[in-house]
């Protein structure tokens, strides 16, 4: 293999993340985001490449496959086609892996079958997936093509954690368990904490909170995770900007058998209308945050609740873990905002865990301890970097198939 690029694809339901990196050295040569994918004329898409300007357009992106090419041709403006020589191969995120893949994966006809038979447990996420890898083995069928789980690193915890307490042959016979996701930031995020205390992984128990649009929290004992909130689909858990997160399964039957919601409408309930969009019609924490501070109850409740529920989980991670080195911050909200950290933690000096208000008012991209000084606990704002772990895989997983020493 000679090129030591990697193309990263992050496609979610509704847009597509992208990073071209180059493994001498990590530098990013592009970075680009395609969102409001399917929305009519009202696409949008933003390339940045490493030594230009920022190039943004508005416009119709009817789906994902066009959104590939939409990138393809913004690399190919700055010279940095996906015909390249220089590219060594193509990593994708792949948010359900079920218990067959616990590490990353050049990718294969029986691959793709095993992510397409894995929809129904992952249907915002999977098909994008799918489509991303698609593409782009039609862009460039030479080129490996690898994926890297959501679910990989929590296949380590233990049946306590990982099972429902529901019948067991019924469970077996449908593979219904706790899988987790959001893996590659909660395995990153993890180790960079432990590098951020001058410690080995090993040494250290930390609680990662990984609060984007979706949001999960995991409990990482010795860089292993022992724990997650989010179960056999990524709807358990926290409450989240458009999903509900835990709640009894019987509102369910209730809304079906009271309500006559056939399971299609309740599944879009609880994913897409549910959660801060369905307690106060926004579902990003700046606007919430905004309405809060105005004075407007609707926000003030589902923040609470928001917060309420994120307590919860800190809590029980606590208790999980036993001793509890730091507790980590990570994603869209929880590397930026200060009063979801500072309430989050409120309250819980008894646990040895509290926010400094100064350092947790700081703003910044690198990671950072927010608690004082003399805290039994630190508590830590970790940027996370899901697309540079997944070059990092791919590459070394690439580099590794070639090495005939190796095979
Ligand atoms: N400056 C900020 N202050 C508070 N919240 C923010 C800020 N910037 C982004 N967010 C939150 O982060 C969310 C997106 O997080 P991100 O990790 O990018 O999500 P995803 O990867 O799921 O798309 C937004 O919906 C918003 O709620
Ligand atoms: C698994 C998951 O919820 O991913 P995202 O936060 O990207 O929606
Ligand atoms: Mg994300």
């Amino acid at each position: 293999m000679s090129g030591s690029r990697v193309l990263v694809l992050n496609s979610g339901s509704s847009s597509v993340k992208y990073q071209l990196i180059d493994m001498r050295g990590g530098s990013r040569l592009a970075v680009g985001l395609v969102e409001r994918i399917g929305e009519g004329g009202g696409s949008r898409v933003k390339h940045t490449p490493a030594d230009g300007e920022s190039r943004e357009w508005t416009g119709p992106v009817p789906d994902h496959d066009a959104a590939l090419k939409a990138m393809a041709a913004e690399l190919d403006r700055d010279g940095l086609g996906l015909d390249s020589p220089e590219l060594a191969a193509i990593g994708h995120r792949v948010v359900h892996g079920g218990l067959r893949f616990t590490e990353p994966t050049v990718i294969d006809d029986a691959v793709l079958a095993e992510i397409e038979r894995l929809i129904p447990v992952a249907p915002l996420h999977n098909p994008a997936n799918l489509t991303g890898i698609r593409t782009a083995q039609s862009l460039r069928p030479d080129l490996p093509q690898v994926a890297v789980f959501d679910t990989a690193f929590h296949t380590t915890m233990p049946e306590s954690a990982a099972r429902y307490a529901i019948d067991v042959e019924t469970a077996d016979a449908h593979r219904i368990r706790r899988y987790g996701f959001h893996g590659t930031s909660h395995a990153y995020v993890s180790r960079e904490t432990a590098r951020l205390l001058g410690r080995a992984p090993e040494d250290v128990n930390v609680i990662v909170l990984h609060l984007g649009n979706g949001a999960s929290a995991s409990a990482v004992r010795g860089g292993r995770c022992v724990d997650t909130s989010m179960g056999l689909t990524p709807l358990e858990g926290l409450v989240m900007g458009t999903r509900s997160g835990d709640m009894d399964p019987a509102v369910i039957f209730h809304l079906m058998r009271v309500g006559g919601m056939s399971a299609d409408e309740i599944d879009t309930l609880l994913n897409k209308r549910s959660g801060l969009t369905g307690l106060c019609g926004d579902n990003d924490m700046r606007e919430i945050r905004r309405r809060v501070d105005a004075g407007d109850e609707r926000a003030a409740l589902a923040f609470d609740i928001y917060i309420h529920r994120l307590k919860k989980y800190i809590g029980a991670y606590y208790a999980v873990l036993g001793r509890v080195d730091a507790v980590a911050f990570t994603a869209g909200v929880g590397e930026n905002s200060a009063p979801v950290r500072e309430a989050a933690l409120a309250g819980l000096e008894g646990l040895g865990l509290a926010v400094d208000s100064g350092l947790n008012a700081v703003r910044g991209d690198a990671a950072r301890l927010i608690s004082p000084a003399d805290a039994r606990v630190a508590v830590a704002v970790v940027p996370t970097d899901e697309e540079m772990e997944i070059a990092t895989q791919s590459y070394a997983l690439v580099n590794e198939e070639c090495n005939p020493l190796l095979t």
